[in-house]
């Protein structure tokens, strides 16, 4: 696919929940922009499935500077390919633990989407055992070389990871709320996308929130705000919300044992660190759906609207008016939710 093809994809799409920038260094000047700040954007398994092609996203955005492309193996390939590519940042590739300091050095944003995926029949919680520790290790490191950055957590289980992220931080002395993000972008992805099919709406134009965690259930897509509004009856809504629900299974399932989604998260993964760089760089009015520390419910961490800012997090957004049936979803998620996130705060502070 044509770059320029990408870019204008990753534009259109991102200007449905973020206002398009008119300011100085609106991307419409493209990839010699001189006047945008300077940017590190760290990828952290950057030679897994969805590594590669966010490396290739984030290589597209005109917002970054540097990329640094780190993974345990297979990077120097990746960032090789990658940096030929005549798009404004300078690629580097780091492998291995020595190297993984010189990676995050500098850093603004860091997108970690590194860990095992699901097998079918696998649970995003079965990933904990292994997971929990990478997690663990990235993010001491992190708080050791940029203390400062803004953290994009998409290793599974989200609903853990973060809060291991969390406890990590806060045992370093590093730890700011407004820096560390669950990525559920794709479950605001697949709810626009299975919205607009059913609505038949253009995909385009559709904005619909999800909030709690990312996994089963405690994904809940709130249908009712969605627009364009379509008034679908309760059992296709129904429907939609198990379907955004079980979207992760849908694609483990698809891909009958070689992994899970890797493009669409990419895709997502590439729309909420454009975000956060938009944030960072004062284009106002950026909201995206993330899993933040939280005061919205009872639960120390919860997914919701959020505004990101010059410092991450702006303000963290209420859950608006739910129906009926999203009240019920809200206090059926809570239970699994808050045992999720108790397991990972344990994690972090047993080891
Ligand atoms: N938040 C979300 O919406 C989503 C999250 N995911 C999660 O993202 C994670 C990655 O998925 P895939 O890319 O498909 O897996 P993958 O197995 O294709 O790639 C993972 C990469 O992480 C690397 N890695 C392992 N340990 C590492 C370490 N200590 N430091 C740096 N890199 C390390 C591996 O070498 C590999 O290249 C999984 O946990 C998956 O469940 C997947 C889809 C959506
Ligand atoms: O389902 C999985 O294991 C990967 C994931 O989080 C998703 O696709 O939403």
């Amino acid at each position: 696919m044509k770059a320029a093809m990408l870019r204008s994809i990753v534009k259109r799409s991102s200007a449905s929940l973020v206002r398009p920038i008119s300011s100085s260094y609106s991307v419409q000047r493209g990839f010699s922009s001189e006047s945008a700040p300077e940017r590190k954007v760290a990828v952290l398994g950057a030679a897994g499935g969805i590594g590669q092609p966010l490396a290739l996203l984030m290589k597209l955005n005109p917002l970054v500077s540097r990329l640094a492309l780190y993974d345990i193996a297979g990077t120097p390939g990746v960032a090789a390919d990658v940096s030929h590519i005549n798009t404004r940042s300078e690629v580097a590739g780091y492998m291995g633990e020595d190297q993984l300091g010189q990676a995050l050095e500098g850093s603004d944003v860091v997108i970690i989407p590194a860990g095992v995926p699901r097998k079918p029949g696998m649970t995003r919680d079965d990933l904990f055992n292994i997971n929990a520790g990478i997690v663990k290790s990235l993010c001491t490191a992190i708080a050791k070389y940029c203390p400062n950055a803004l953290v994009n957590m998409i290793s599974n289980p989200v609903n853990s990871t973060v809060p291991i992220a969390a406890e990590v931080f806060k045992k370093a002395g590093t730890y700011d709320e407004k820096k560390l993000f669950g990525v559920t972008t794709l479950d605001v992805v697949r709810a626009k996308t299975f919205y607009a099919g059913k609505a038949k709406v253009n995909v385009a134009d559709v904005n619909v929130p999800v909030v709690g965690g990312h996994a089963g259930i405690t994904i809940l897509p709130l249908f009712s705000q969605a627009t364009p509004k379509a008034n679908l009856p309760d059992e296709d809504i129904k429907a939609l919300t198990k379907r955004t629900q079980d979207g992760g299974t849908e694609v483990v399932e698809a891909k009958a044992g070689k992994g899970s989604a890797t493009l669409s998260m990419a895709y997502a993964g590439a729309i909420f660190a454009d975000a956060c760089l938009k944030g960072l760089n004062g284009v106002p009015d950026v909201v995206e759906c993330s899993f933040v520390q939280s005061t919205v419910t009872e639960l120390p961490f919860f997914a919701s609207k959020v505004r990101l800012g010059r410092n991450g997090v702006e303000e963290v957004l209420g859950l608006g008016p739910l129906s009926d049936f999203e009240q019920q979803g809200l206090e059926a998620l809570k239970p699994e939710l808050k045992s999720s996130i108790e397991k990972g705060i344990q994690f972090a502070n047993k080891s």
